[in-house]
């Protein structure tokens, strides 16, 4: 680099504008000068102006901080990398100090990797607001409520947070039930036409997710031709909302396709919504996430407390059509990685395997058929612990990016400036040896009650904090505890370990490197046979 500002600095352009600048003292002797030199020589002035510039402006929002002394790439930075982001990569990032930064073009990245940096960061919403890609406001549209800052967002929020409530949770379990019956048999049959030999189970994994998400927020209203298009295509808003992308929607571009998906999404999610609107004001009973917000407004009408107030309005359609897609959008990639890992680490460990499926049978009372519902899956303690630590293990989100609203004094030596990326990691917190006895090990049992781990709350960052902390956390805890609990019982699968198997794949959220070698078949729960 300090070669390319030599040269570029030893232009005599650069010296000619400044000397013809002072003699001839004046705005003619300016235009003068820049009539006599090329345009040439402009340019690289220009140029060499903008490399100066560019490494001074890094230099002073760096400070004391952990980074590369110089912009090793001028301007843009280690841009080609963060097209593929290596986790071992992101790592040693996070082991290189507790503040680290990076600058790829004109953004500064700040990234803090220690649990108490991580949970200010989080709970600083004085100074910071989550921060998509600049794509998002066209994909996600900008009335969408997660572009909402401050009061706004959590006025909002409050009017969401009786969706998510264990109470409505329960009530959207048996259409959730229906799901995960139905692919069990999926992957069962999925396995037989690969003779049982295990295949890449990477994107089932996301169509179940997809499936059961669906048949979460619109329950009926939701046709299966219409499930299966949403699961199918969902991929495409991944690939727009990538960190590196073209903010300019192009037609037949990675975001073109993902703004068409999102659409054709919401338009389903806005004829659902007068759909449950129509069930609830026949006095209908809530059976999905719709439902539970249109019989909350039903219920706020004749209340006045200040949390009936915020539903006293009428949402309307496409409004609900557009929260529900954040829903969406939030759960998808999450939940398909702890959906991968989860399956992945269960096979490896015969004795999980064996523990979970003794507790599923006897919280039933040995009847397999047992219909899911809250009071149940709150008795599986030790299937939620496995949950609990996959999640702890390998957490789906290992950073979430923030941007600086005004200057945030982070840290005593440091103040993050206005407008820069900061970035709290998760993965660390929950690897933390301090609070984590053997952190690389995968131990269910560290969760019983009162244990260390437990008692650390401020290191359970797997779901965020702060007023922007995952609206979906129970719903994920219970979802997944039911779900690996019925596969454990009714089905038997086998997970081909490779040399990539435990390595980490970044895609939006972390994945086995391998994309999750699996063949099912089923099983009878009472006597354990396999059929062949
Ligand atoms: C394993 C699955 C999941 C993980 C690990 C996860 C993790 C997270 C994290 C780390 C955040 C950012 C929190 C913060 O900034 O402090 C978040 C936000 C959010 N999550 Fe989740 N999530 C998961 C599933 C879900 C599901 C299933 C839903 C919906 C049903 C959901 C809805 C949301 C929403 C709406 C937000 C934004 C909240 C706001 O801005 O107020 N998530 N999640």
């Amino acid at each position: 680099m300090d070669s390319v500002v030599e040269s570029y600095a030893g232009d005599q352009a650069l010296m000619s504008v400044q000397n013809s600048t002072i003699s001839a003292g004046g705005l003619q002797g300016v235009v003068q000068t820049l009539q006599a030199i090329s345009y040439w020589k402009l340019f690289f002035t220009v140029v060499c102006v903008g490399l100066v510039w560019d490494q001074i402006s890094y230099q002073t929002k760096k400070g004391s901080i952990a980074g590369p002394r110089w912009k090793f790439w001028p301007v843009i930075g280690p841009f080609l990398e963060s097209l593929d982001p290596k986790f071992e990569e992101y790592k040693a990032k996070w082991d290189s100090g507790p503040l680290s930064c990076v600058s790829i073009f004109h953004k500064f990245v700040v990234i803090a990797s220690t649990r108490d940096l991580a949970r200010k960061i989080l709970q600083g919403h004085k100074y910071v607001k989550p921060c998509l890609v600049d794509v998002a406001v066209k994909i996600l549209r900008p009335s969408n409520w997660v572009f909402l800052d401050g009061k706004a967002h959590s006025d909002y929020r409050k009017s969401l947070n009786g969706l998510f409530t264990k109470s409505s949770l329960a009530k959207y379990l048996p259409s959730q039930e229906q799901v995960m019956d139905k692919y069990l048999e999926k992957f069962v049959t999925f396995s037989a036409e690969n003779d049982f030999k295990p295949q890449v189970f990477f994107h089932e994994m996301r169509e179940i997710m997809c499936a059961l998400s669906l048949k979460a927020f619109c329950g009926s209203y939701i046709t299966e031709s219409q499930i299966r298009k949403v699961a199918d295509d969902y991929y495409l808003v991944t690939a727009a909302l990538e960190l590196v992308n073209f903010p300019i929607i192009l037609p037949y571009t990675k975001t073109w396709y993902g703004q068409k998906t999102a659409d054709m999404t919401m338009k389903i999610f806005e004829k659902c919504a007068q759909m449950a609107k129509d069930h609830i004001a026949a006095g209908g009973k809530p059976t999905c996430v719709m439902d539970a917000w249109c019989q909350l407004m039903h219920d706020a009408k004749t209340k006045n407390d200040e949390d009936s107030r915020l539903l006293h309005r009428e949402f309307s359609n496409r409004e609900i059509s557009e929260a529900i897609f954040t829903f969406l959008f939030a759960s998808q990639d999450a939940s398909s990685s702890l959906a991968c890992w989860l399956f992945q680490i269960v096979a490896d460990r015969p004795d999980v395997m064996e523990k979970i499926r003794e507790e599923q049978l006897r919280v039933r009372d040995n009847d397999p058929n047992k219909p899911l519902s809250l009071e149940l899956i709150e008795e599986m303690k030790y299937t939620y612990m496995v949950v609990k630590e996959t999640l702890r293990y390998r957490p789906p989100v290992i950073m979430v990016p923030y941007v600086v609203k005004e200057k945030f004094p982070i840290a005593p030596n440091y103040t993050a400036p206005k407008g820069a990326m900061i970035i709290p990691t998760l993965y660390p917190a929950l690897h933390d040896p301090e609070v984590y006895e053997d952190p690389e090990e995968f131990i269910p049992e560290r969760w019983v009650e009162g244990s260390p781990a437990n008692e650390a709350k401020r290191n359970w960052l797997v779901f965020g904090s702060g007023s922007h902390v995952c609206l979906g956390q129970t719903y994920v805890m219970l979802t997944f505890t039911a779900l690996i609990g019925k596969f454990a019982m009714f089905t038997d699968w086998k997970h081909e370990v490779t040399p990539l198997s435990e390595k980490i794949k970044v895609f939006a959220t972390i994945f086995p490197k391998d994309d999750l070698h699996l063949s099912f078949r089923k099983r009878d729960p009472l006597t354990g046979k396999i059929e062949v």
